[in-house]
C-alpha cells in the first residue's frame, strides 16, 4: 500500500546536491565511496510504486542520450554539459559511442500524488552485445522500444522486440530524433504496425536531444508497466543478473529482489555454489553505488559481500537466505561464444599480470568463454570466446586501456566440428585442434560448419548489390519481403565464418550506411574445410593458422602471403612466407635481405645519441616475436585477421 507520509529520500532538490557533490568528489578523488553517508531507506517503496524498464533500440537510435534526459528530468544527475552519456561509464564507450554494458540507474518520480521508485536499464544496441540485453530484461517488467523517426526499423530493432516478446514484457514504442529534418513519424509508425502489429496511435513520438516530450515518457512507463509482484513477506530469492570488480569494495553483484527482503549482515547463499556470504551493503546505482537500509520485493540494486574471488559471481545464480532455501530462478542460457581468437602477451613475463587482468574483465563481461592454450610461436596465453568480432575488439580495446596490456590477438576462428570415420566428433575452437592435411583422408568422415539465419533491412536500391554481396559469402537462397513501399527485409542462411570477416563492413560500405543486419546461429552443415598453415623460412608459426573452405583456398592462401610480406621486416638474410595446404605450397612470397642500421644517420660523435636509438631499437624489438630466426612483428597477427 502507499505510505507516502513516510517517504524518508530526500527531496529532488537535495538530490542534486548530493549529486553534484557525488560528482566533485569523482571528480577530485575516487578514494571516498558514497557509503560514507546515511543509507537511504526505500522500504517505503513497495512494489505497488516501483517500475523496472529497460529502453531497447537498435544501434544510435538514442538509448544512452534518452537515458541521459529522464535521469536529468528526475534531478538525479545535473544538467550540466559534462554529463553527456551518464550510463556508458566504460572508455571505450565514450570514444566509440556505443553502448558495450548494460547499465542500471535507480530514479525518484513524482506521479499524480505519489513518488515511485523508477529503475531503468540502458543496454547495448550492436548485435555482438545481444546477451546483455537479454540478461536486461529478466530484471523488468517492460520496455521502450526506441525506433529513430528518420531511420525506421532496424535489424537490431526486429532482434530486440523479439526478445522482449518472448519475456513477455510490455513493449512501449516510442519513436525519438523527431527534431531531425529527415524524420517522418507516419511512416515509422506505419512500420510498427506492418513489423509488430502495434497501434500507430499509441506510439509516443519525442527527441531525446532537444527534450521534445520527453516528460511524457515516465508517466508513458508508470501507467502502462506493470510494477513487479509484492511478495516481501515471502523468503528471500534474489536473481543475480550482472556483477563487476570494483577495486575499492570487491565484487559488486547487481540483483533483482524476486521475494522477501535483504540488508546489510544478512547471511545468504549461492544457489549455485552453495556458498555462504555475509553482506556488507546493499543499495542502489543512483546512478553511482548509493547505499539503502534494504532492498525488498521487486526492487534492483546491488549488494556486496565477503566474495573472495571474481569468478564466484555466478551471472543468473539465485540467493536465499541462510536456512532458508528456494527453488532457484530459471537463470540464463549462457551465453555461447561465436568467434574464438587466441590472446598472448607480446612480452611473456607479463603473463601472470594479464592473467588475472583478464579474469577481472570477463566477470565484467559474461559472455566471454576463456582456457589456457599454448602456442610453439607466442607461448602461453588464452583461446578466448566472444559473441563476435566487434566484441572482441573492445575486449581487446579495454584490456589494453584499463589494464595497461600489451596482446597479440590471433586470426579469429568459429567453432567448426569434425566427424571422425569412426562415429567420434569434436568441436574445434582453434586451428591447431583440426586434422591435418594427410589425416583427413585417412580418420575424417566429414567436417562441418556453423551456420547463421542473417537479417539485414536496406532501402530497395541496394537489394542487387545485397544480394550479390550475401552470394559471394556462401549464402543459401535468399527471400524478401517490404515492410513499407521503400524498404525491404532480406533473409538467408550464411556461413558463420563469413559473418566474422568483413562481411559487416562491406554490408555497410555497399549500402552506403544505410543496411543493418542482425543474425542468429542456426546449427551446422557439412562443407569442405581446409587447413591452411603458414611457414616462415620452413617454419610453421602455427598461430598464423587458418581454417577455410576448400574454395578459398587459394584466394586466401595469397592474400596471407601478401600481407605477411608487407609487415615482416626485411633481415639479414632472405625470408620465405609460404602458405601451404598440407605438403601443397598453395602461395609463397620472399622477402629479401638487408640490413638495418638504426644509426646510420647519426654522423659523428655523439654517443649517447646513438646509445637511445639503440636502446629504442631493443624496446621495439620487444613487440616482435622470433620464429626461428625470423622476427614476427604484432602486425604480422593483425594483418591476417584484417582482410
Ligand atoms: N537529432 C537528434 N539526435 C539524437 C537524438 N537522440 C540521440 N541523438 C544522437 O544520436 C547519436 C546516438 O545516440 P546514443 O544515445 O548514443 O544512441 P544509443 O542508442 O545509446 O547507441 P548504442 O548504445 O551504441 O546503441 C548521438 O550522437 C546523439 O546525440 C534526438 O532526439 N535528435
Amino acid at each position: 500500500m502507499a505510505q507516502t507520509a513516510r517517504v524518508l529520500i530526500p527531496p529532488p532538490s537535495a538530490f542534486q546536491a548530493v549529486s553534484r557533490l557525488r560528482q566533485q568528489q569523482r571528480a577530485h578523488s575516487t578514494k571516498k565511496k558514497a557509503s560514507a553517508k546515511d543509507p537511504l531507506d526505500i522500504s517505503a517503496y513497495p512494489a505497488e510504486y516501483i517500475r523496472n524498464f529497460s529502453i531497447i533500440a537498435h544501434i544510435d537510435h538514442g538509448k544512452s542520450t534518452l537515458a541521459d534526459r529522464l535521469l536529468e528530468l528526475t534531478g538525479t544527475i545535473d544538467k550540466s554539459a559534462t554529463n553527456k552519456q551518464v550510463l556508458d561509464k566504460l572508455k571505450v564507450e565514450r570514444e566509440r559511442g556505443i553502448t558495450v554494458k548494460a547499465q542500471t540507474a535507480s530514479m525518484f518520480y513524482d506521479y499524480r500524488g505519489h513518488r515511485y521508485l523508477l529503475n531503468l536499464i540502458d543496454t547495448p544496441g550492436h548485435v555482438d552485445f545481444s546477451y546483455e540485453v537479454s540478461r536486461s530484461l529478466a530484471a523488468c517488467q517492460g520496455t521502450l522500444l526506441l525506433v529513430d523517426a528518420s531511420q525506421g526499423i532496424q535489424a537490431q530493432t526486429v532482434a530486440n522486440f523479439y526478445l522482449a516478446f518472448g519475456e513477455d514484457l510490455t513493449i512501449l514504442p516510442v519513436l525519438n530524433k523527431i527534431d531531425l529534418p529527415g524524420a517522418d513519424p507516419a511512416k515509422v509508425k506505419t512500420q510498427l504496425q506492418s513489423a509488430f502489429d502495434m497501434d500507430p496511435d499509441q506510439v509516443l513520438a519525442i527527441s531525446a536531444k532537444s527534450n521534445l516530450n520527453v516528460d511524457q515518457v515516465l508517466p508513458l512507463v508508470i501507467e502502462h508497466i506493470p510494477p513487479p509482484t509484492n511478495t516481501v513477506q515471502q523468503p528471500l530469492k534474489a536473481l543475480l543478473f550482472d556483477s563487476w570488480y570494483d577495486s575499492y569494495v570487491g565484487v559488486v553483484c547487481l540483483i533483482r529482489v524476486v521475494d522477501g527482503i535483504v540488508r546489510k549482515g544478512d547471511t545468504i547463499v549461492s544457489n549455485h555454489s552453495k556458498r555462504k556470504y555475509d553482506i556488507a551493503e546493499v543499495g542502489i546505482m543512483y546512478p553511482e553505488p548509493t547505499p539503502t537500509t534494504s532492498l525488498q520485493a521487486g526492487q534492483v540494486g546491488y549488494i556486496t559481500c565477503n566474495m573472495k574471488t571474481v569468478s564466484e559471481a555466478h551471472v543468473g545464480d539465485t540467493f536465499y537466505r541462510l536456512k532458508q532455501p528456494v527453488d532457484p530462478l530459471p537463470g540464463f542460457v549462457p551465453a555461447k561464444s561465436m568467434v574464438f581468437s587466441g590472446i598472448f602477451p607480446v612480452d611473456s613475463a607479463e603473463f601472470a599480470r594479464l592473467d588475472e587482468s583478464i579474469e577481472k574483465l570477463t566477470l565484467n563481461d559474461a559472455s566471454v568463454s576463456m582456457q589456457k592454450e599454448t602456442s610453439n610461436a607466442l607461448g602461453q596465453g588464452w583461446r578466448l570466446g566472444f559473441l563476435g568480432t566487434l566484441h572482441m575488439d573492445v575486449f581487446r580495446q579495454r584490456l589494453e586501456e584499463e589494464y595497461d596490456a600489451r596482446v597479440i590477438i590471433t586470426q579469429p576462428t568459429v567453432p567448426y566440428r569434425v566427424v571422425y570415420a569412426n562415429g567420434d566428433s569434436k568441436t574445434v575452437r582453434t586451428p591447431a585442434e583440426f586434422p591435418e592435411y594427410h589425416e583427413m583422408a585417412s580418420t575424417v568422415s566429414e567436417t562441418q560448419e556453423p551456420m547463421v539465419s542473417a537479417t539485414m533491412i536496406f532501402p530497395q536500391e541496394y537489394l542487387g548489390a545485397m544480394m550479390d554481396l550475401c552470394s559471394q559469402h556462401r549464402s543459401g537462397e535468399q527471400e524478401h519481403t517490404f515492410i513499407d513501399e521503400s524498404r525491404v527485409m532480406m533473409t538467408c542462411k550464411l556461413p558463420m565464418a563469413e559473418i566474422v570477416d568483413d562481411f559487416y563492413t562491406q554490408l555497410k560500405s555497399r549500402s552506403s550506411g544505410y543496411a543493418s543486419f542482425d543474425y542468429e546461429e542456426c546449427g551446422y552443415i557439412p562443407s569442405d574445410l581446409v587447413k591452411l598453415n603458414v611457414n616462415i623460412n620452413r617454419r610453421p608459426v602455427d598461430a598464423l593458422s587458418v581454417i577455410v573452405h576448400r574454395s578459398q583456398v587459394e584466394f586466401v592462401g595469397r592474400s596471407i602471403a601478401q600481407k605477411l610480406k608487407k609487415v615482416i621486416k626485411r633481415q639479414l638474410f632472405e625470408v620465405a612466407v609460404q602458405v601451404v595446404a598440407g605438403s601443397r605450397v598453395v602461395a609463397r612470397e620472399t622477402i629479401s635481405a638487408t640490413r638495418k642500421d638504426v644509426t646510420a644517420k647519426c654522423y659523428g660523435g655523439d654517443v649517447t645519441r646513438k646509445m637511445k636509438l639503440l636502446h629504442k631499437q631493443k624496446e621495439g624489438k620487444k613487440r616482435m616475436r622470433m620464429i626461428g630466426n625470423v622476427e614476427i612483428p604484432q602486425e604480422a597477427f593483425l594483418a591476417v585477421i584484417k582482410k
